[in-house]
């Protein structure tokens, strides 16, 4: 074999850049799976009990009022909090409670805050090459040929979150919206299987709302998308299934006509003065 074929073989050649995790196994279930997780500060159950699974594609909301512990959820997913007691699994194969935050995050599991967080001077492309490069599977400017599967990767995620036309300019002169495109833009570079999106709309235009909403559900199928929301309208326009937490735990699970005519949820909310 001529190095030159050799080289253009990346599995091959680059072996120490394949991810040393073993894929994520969803043959026989859920892709993420939390298991009776509790997790307390100072004697204060913020999670308790809690059980949850995500199904591979699936597009979740997650609502609940201020405190329900929808934050500290994500924190446990992504490893950033231990819990106490409890399983929480990634696929079939991985224990997420024995993993870090950057194994986790390599492993496919990536996370949006709700404050967009772009490099205002770089430009919109330059934003989604850098989340490229700092994907340690990959090692950019290799080969030409690697260049252009950046390059071919970059152009769809600009179609997918609509910043096509404004690819270069800089995220700067963006709008709020198209900031926080960018950013799940920059999430989607490197593929994630489980995408965590906390309160997308927060401060949107209603077309933001609108265009955000086509996002997430364009999303879904490719990758799991779990999204925590307090817009209630928002979610209603992307909800499948709704999940509603509640002191720390599930109250409700369903349509959101079925959860937003729970006895105990309207109770919560009104509860709460919403
Ligand atoms: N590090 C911490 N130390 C002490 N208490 C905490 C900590 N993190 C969260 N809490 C408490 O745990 C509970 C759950 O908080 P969490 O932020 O997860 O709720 P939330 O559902 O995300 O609320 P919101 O909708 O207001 O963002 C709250 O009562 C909060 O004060």
């Amino acid at each position: 074999m001529s190095i030159m074929t050799e080289l253009t073989q990346r599995d091959r050649v680059f072996d120490f850049l394949t991810p040393t995790a073993s894929p994520v196994d969803v043959r026989h279930g859920p892709i993420l799976y939390l298991e009776d997780v509790t997790v307390s500060f100072d004697g204060f159950k913020a999670i308790n009990n809690l059980n949850l699974t995500i199904d591979d594609g699936e597009l979740r909301c997650i609502i609940g009022p201020n405190g329900a512990g929808k934050t500290t959820m994500m924190d446990i997913i992504t490893g950033k909090t231990r819990p106490d007691v409890g399983s929480v699994w990634f696929g079939s194969r991985h224990n997420l409670l024995t993993m870090n935050e950057p194994d986790i995050a390599s492993l496919g599991i990536g996370r949006k805050f709700q404050k967009p967080t772009v490099f205002e001077a770089l430009t919109v492309f330059e934003n989604l090459e850098l989340a490229m490069a700092a994907d340690k599977r990959v090692l950019p400017t290799l080969t030409a040929r690697m260049n252009g599967e950046t390059k071919d990767r970059i152009e769809e995620v600009l179609g997918t979150i609509g910043l096509t036309e404004l690819r270069n300019r800089e995220a700067g002169i963006l709008s709020h919206g198209q900031k926080q495109w960018l950013e799940i833009g920059m999430l989607l570079m490197q593929k994630p299987r489980l995408l965590l999106v906390d309160e997308p709309v927060a401060g949107m235009t209603e077309q933001e709302m609108e265009r955000t909403a086509e996002l997430l559900t364009s999303l879904a199928g490719k990758q799991s998308v779990v999204v925590v929301e307090h817009d209630m309208g928002f979610v209603r326009s992307i909800a499948r299934t709704v999940t509603v937490l509640h002191q720390g735990s599930v109250l409700a699970e369903g349509s959101m006509d079925q959860v937003s005519n729970d006895p105990k949820v309207i109770e919560v909310y009104l509860g709460e003065g919403a």
